[in-house]
């Protein structure tokens, strides 16, 4: 075919969103949407009318594309049966209000209700011919746990028995992929049959189908679920009406509204791009081919500066740069490069009012700056561009979902990266044999309720890959951490959340004003040749170098050598080995790791992670009681 494919028109259900209905509305149509799903209880909590809400939606450039759920109607006995249809007429009224044309019937859960599928075909049937007469469409929707309809091809079956033109089917991938019930004949219907599609991705959970439904959907893409190849049966039947978001989350109902709905158009815009051209109008720019992390910049002012750069000292940076134009310095150590950042009206002076010493950007090193920014900005993110002097060279950047920055360093093989031309390089002052290889992985706190998005922001725009979910216990609660991975493993970015606020996640969420970086890993070679003896290391108590010969097996002076350098380790099944040391933290907000890989190690060393924040949370009651 050679038609060019028009946008398809997205929504979302008022469900997904926190706040009252003037706030989701206002969202949906922030973020970009054209439609929204009301949900009836928004309604029914909303101190306007329906008209008010028409009319709200109206001058927000939002259509209202259907008013759901209206529950429990088909084939009961009478005289509910009755009942029902009055209660029907009734909404039928308020969609009048609304200005709406399509109802959601979703299947009965009711013990009493009939087992009786040309029941239900008749008084769909009824109700389509009602909602006819005015105007009025009807789509019937399987939940997973109707009492007698949970599939869509048990609820197709009652709409095509009931054949009548204003009753159609919806189809939700959350109620079909849940029961891991095959999408791939939805394909094989009418496309004109299917009345509307919401999608919702989830993790894989082992509980109730409805207690999954009900609060640990999220959008697709943030979830396990094979959202695409639902997706993917809906556009081959011909479906060509708007793909809507439907989500049931607790912490979606705690979130800013804002976000939420940003993250959820931007999920929708990943879905279709990762289907296109059958989808989008316009196909993304593709991901980058990530080679790593370039550098990293901290903000400081002049006191954290000093302290920050005598910190590095003692880890084996060099002072290696001068900006030319900027009040911002390059500290070196072999293939790593930290920037300290001091600029007044800069981002980074920004950041650093708002979060005090921190990372305030990440340079990723990508194959293809422009097109990278490129896609960012179709995925709903903003580009920076930071004031430039004489000459200097542009570095595209976009600002992340916490508001810090990602440079996009273009990897030009062989060549030192654009912007070392606006340094003043000081003579390299090599020590030999130990030098970084590279910063191996960055690892970022977020607040509850962050994770998701954060996820969906690495994924879409740069396609890092979320890895499996660690439970880290912490003496004052549990760390829940996940790795965004990029497909070579170049990339690497931990994320970790804690609902608690004393472990070491929660109280950099709290000292620090927000997510942010809190700890930096450098690869080494040789690990104990690299650390020197400078390093400010994290203290490993013994017990856990006793238990380290007893997991492993390791030899009596492999364990000595461990202990007497303070290095954890881990190893995998395939005989790949991880050995790695902290730095005790810098102002209370981040630390630094070093780690070495042998034999195709892949993980973070995450049995080690309760030692870690063990001593962490000692460390930290030793500051307290020796600054009381
Ligand atoms: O959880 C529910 O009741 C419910 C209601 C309407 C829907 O469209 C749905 O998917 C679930
Ligand atoms: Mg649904």
């Amino acid at each position: 075919m050679s038609e060019t494919p028009v946008r398809r028109r997205r929504s979302i259900a008022t469900v997904c969103l926190s706040g009252d209905l003037t706030d989701k509305l206002e969202a949906a149509a922030a973020a970009g949407f054209d439609g929204v799903e009301i949900f009836e209880n928004d309604l029914l909590t909303f101190g306007g009318s329906p008209a008010e809400v028409r009319r709200l939606a109206g001058e927000l450039g939002l259509a209202i594309d259907m008013f759901q759920p209206f529950r429990d109607f088909e084939a009961m006995p009478e005289p509910q049966r009755r009942r029902n249809i009055d209660r029907a007429e009734r909404k039928f009224g308020v969609m009048e209000a609304l200005g709406t044309d399509l109802l959601l019937v979703c299947s009965n859960v009711q013990e009493e209700s009939l087992d009786d599928p040309a029941r239900a075909a008749a008084d769909l049937r009824e109700l389509a011919e009602r909602a006819h007469q005015r105007g009025l469409r009807i789509g019937f929707e399987a939940l997973a746990w109707g009492r007698h309809t949970r599939q869509w091809r048990q609820a197709w079956d009652i709409v095509s028995r009931a054949d009548h033109p204003s009753l159609g089917l919806i189809v939700d991938s959350f109620h079909t992929l849940a029961l891991r019930d095959d999408p791939g004949g939805i394909a094989d219907l009418p496309g004109e049959r299917i009345f509307y599609v919401q999608l919702a991705d989830a993790p894989l959970l082992e509980m109730d189908v409805l207690q999954w439904s009900r609060h640990h959907r999220n959008f697709p893409g943030q979830g396990q679920l094979p959202v695409r190849r639902f997706l993917q049966a809906v556009l081959a039947s011909g479906y060509a009406g708007p793909l809507s978001l439907e989500v049931f989350n607790d912490e979606f109902r705690a979130a800013p509204v804002r976000q939420t709905a940003r993250d959820g158009l931007r999920s929708l815009i990943y879905a279709e791009a990762e289907l296109a051209p059958a989808c989008a109008a316009a196909p993304l720019p593709p991901a980058p081919k990530l080679a790593g992390i370039d550098f990293l910049e901290f903000a400081v002012n002049e006191p954290r500066r000093r302290e920050l750069a005598g910190f590095l000292g003692r880890m084996g940076f060099r002072l290696s740069g001068h900006h030319r134009s900027k009040q911002v310095e390059l500290y070196r150590r072999g293939q790593v490069n930290l920037v300290l950042n001091a600029e007044p009206d800069s981002a980074s002076a920004w950041h650093f009012e708002m979060h005090g010493p921190s990372v305030s950007a990440m340079g990723f090193r990508v194959d293809d700056a422009d097109r990278t920014l490129a896609r960012a900005e179709a995925l709903l993110c903003s580009r920076w561009e930071e004031p430039r002097g004489e000459g200097e060279a542009p570095l595209p950047q976009l600002r992340a979902p916490d508001g810090s920055l990602v440079c996009l360093v273009e990897d030009r093989a062989g060549e030192p990266p654009r912007w070392e031309r606006d340094f003043h390089l000081l003579p390299s002052q090599l020590a030999a044999g130990d030098e970084l290889l590279a910063i191996d992985h960055v690892a970022q706190a977020l607040a509850p309720g962050q994770m998701d998005g954060f996820m969906l922001f690495y994924r879409a725009v740069f396609g890092l890959e979320p890895q499996g979910l660690w439970e880290l216990p912490d003496p004052r609660g549990l760390v829940r951490s996940r790795a965004m991975v990029s497909p070579d493993g170049a990339l690497r970015l931990p994320l970790n959340v804690s609902e608690a606020r004393e472990t070491a996640t929660g109280r950099f969420i709290s000292a620090a004003a927000g997510a942010g970086v809190h700890h930096i890993a450098f690869r080494t070679g040789e690990i104990s040749a690299a650390l020197g003896s400078g390093a400010p290391l994290l203290p490993i108590p013994a017990n856990y170098y006793d238990d380290l010969a007893a997991r492993f097996g390791l030899e009596e002076d492999a364990v000595v050598r461990l202990r007497a350098s303070n290095l954890l380790y881990d190893a995998d099944r395939e005989g790949g080995e991880f050995f790695h040391t902290y730095t005790s933290t810098f102002a209370d907000r981040f630390f630094f790791e070093f780690v070495e890989r042998r034999g195709g190690y892949s993980q973070f060393g995450a049995p080690n992670a309760a030692v870690r924040l063990a001593a962490q949370a000692r460390s930290q009651l030793a500051a307290k009681a020796g600054s009381a």
